[in-house]
């Protein structure tokens, strides 16, 4: 499927969804807690979903009534089926290849064509220490898992995702001995585990930090039931923000930001740098300059900033130079690549690097078709390079649903020319 997108000026108040990662966390951890939780402004989305579906599949009761999901559990996995297929999700997939691996029944791990070529070794690896039997097709899934872990210690390296150590954490109370992670180099994606350390608290657990991103230690204790509120997602605001400097004409972003972790709240920083001006009120305003400053960004900590730090390059006077993100090529796609080859076709001077892009500024403008790949973040990145140029096709808006299913509609709403 495509769409045209043509020239747009956004006006007015738009929703940001909410948060997809402590979707995930606070449905696994309701999941694996004994007693009833109720969480509260849930993103429902394909992802999401593919986390609830996993969390039915071990057994946890789960109903969903708007943006609240209320779920009932005894704390303990009772496989319902020996398949889980998560669908686009790669963070589904860790975390629920972890916890599949506390039952001693084999369960296998699967999910659409772009999750099975997402690298699940580390993990694996890792699992396999513990005494967890593992196979794989060259390391992606589908996985079959069989436990059952009761804890120990084990190796895992941070440099491909910190999924794998998110999911080793979460897991990590159930086991009867404990468990103790040693992160071999360096981690990427940081403040991804202390999201999930912030929800594990939440969730009544305790992780001792050894060494902050290197050694953890993690006793075997009981998940609480509890009532958690999901902030909103400031990976999806990224897009938004984006939008307003390039687009927006008193744009304005409703947002709850409540003050759990999130390593893409960054964008605000990176953005000032830029020379955005931001006012966080009752709602989010911002005041662009004519033309943006370029400078360096290190997206070590957020990976997920990469396609809405790339596309403004469209109003940057001197260049934007992306380092430290190659990471970003084991996404839902090689986003690195797609940017690069998609971006220039609109004009923009791009340099690939194997660690990221540096993007110039374009002297004239061309439309063009973009190819998103069904990957939901290009897709809305893509999208927002349409609302400049005008007279743009981007491919795949079916993708968007797996972070943030309203997006063009919303955006319709304040003014965005998007035709399916
Ligand atoms: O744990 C999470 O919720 C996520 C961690 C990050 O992945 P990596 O740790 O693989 O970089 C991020 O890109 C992803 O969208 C969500
Ligand atoms: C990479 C992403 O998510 P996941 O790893 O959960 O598929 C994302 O949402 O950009």
């Amino acid at each position: 499927m495509k769409c045209k997108v043509d020239k747009s000026i956004l006006t007015g108040v738009i929703a940001c969804p909410p948060n997809k990662s402590y979707s995930h966390r606070s449905i696994f951890l309701a999941s694996l807690a004994n007693g009833k939780s109720i969480l509260r402004n849930v993103l429902l989305s394909r992802d999401t979903l593919a986390t609830v579906e996993a969390c039915r599949a071990f057994g946890a009761n789960i109903e969903i009534n708007g943006s609240t999901v209320t779920i009932q559990s005894n704390g303990t996995i009772i496989p319902q089926t020996n398949q889980i297929d998560a669908s686009n999700s790669g963070t589904t997939i860790r975390i629920a290849t972890a916890i599949a691996s506390l039952s001693d029944k084999t369960i296998i791990l699967t999910g659409d064509s772009s999750l099975r070529k997402r690298p699940m070794q580390p993990l694996l690896d890792s699992l396999n220490a513990l005494g967890v039997s593992t196979t794989s097709t060259d390391g992606k899934p589908p996985v079959a898992i069989r436990g059952k872990l009761i804890g120990g210690t084990t190796r895992i390296s941070g440099s491909i995702s910190s999924q794998f150590i998110s999911a080793l954490l979460i897991a990590g109370p159930k086991m009867k001995d404990g468990l103790t992670i040693d992160i071999d180099g360096d981690l990427v994606s940081k403040p991804y585990l202390d999201a999930t350390i912030a929800t594990m608290q939440k969730f009544g657990v305790a992780v001792n930090v050894i060494s902050q991103y290197k050694r953890y230690h993690i006793p075997n204790q009981e998940y609480k039931a509890t009532n958690f509120v999901v902030p909103s997602d400031f990976s999806s605001m990224a897009l938004l923000l984006s939008a307003a400097v390039l687009v927006g004409q008193n744009m304005e972003i409703d947002a709850s930001i409540g003050d759990l972790p999130q390593g893409d709240r960054q964008i605000l920083t990176y953005l000032e740098k830029l020379g955005v001006k931001i006012k966080i009120a009752d709602k989010i305003t911002i005041i662009s300059p004519d033309r943006l400053n370029g400078g360096k960004f290190d997206l070590s900590n957020n990976p997920d900033l990469l396609p809405p730090m790339a596309i403004l390059a469209l109003k940057t006077a001197k260049p934007i130079e992306i380092y430290n993100v190659k990471h970003a090529r084991f996404k839902e796609t090689d986003r690195i690549a797609i940017l690069a080859k998609e971006l220039t076709k609109v004009g923009i001077r791009v340099t690939e690097k194997e660690d990221g892009m540096i993007l110039e500024a374009p002297e004239t403008l061309k439309s063009a078709e973009l190819e998103s790949s069904e990957d939901h973040r290009l897709f809305m990145a893509f999208s927002i390079v349409g609302m400049v140029i005008g007279n743009c096709i981007v491919t795949d808006p079916d993708s968007v649903d797996v972070s943030y299913p309203t997006f063009v509609e919303d955006m319709k709403k304040i003014g965005a020319n998007i035709t399916i």
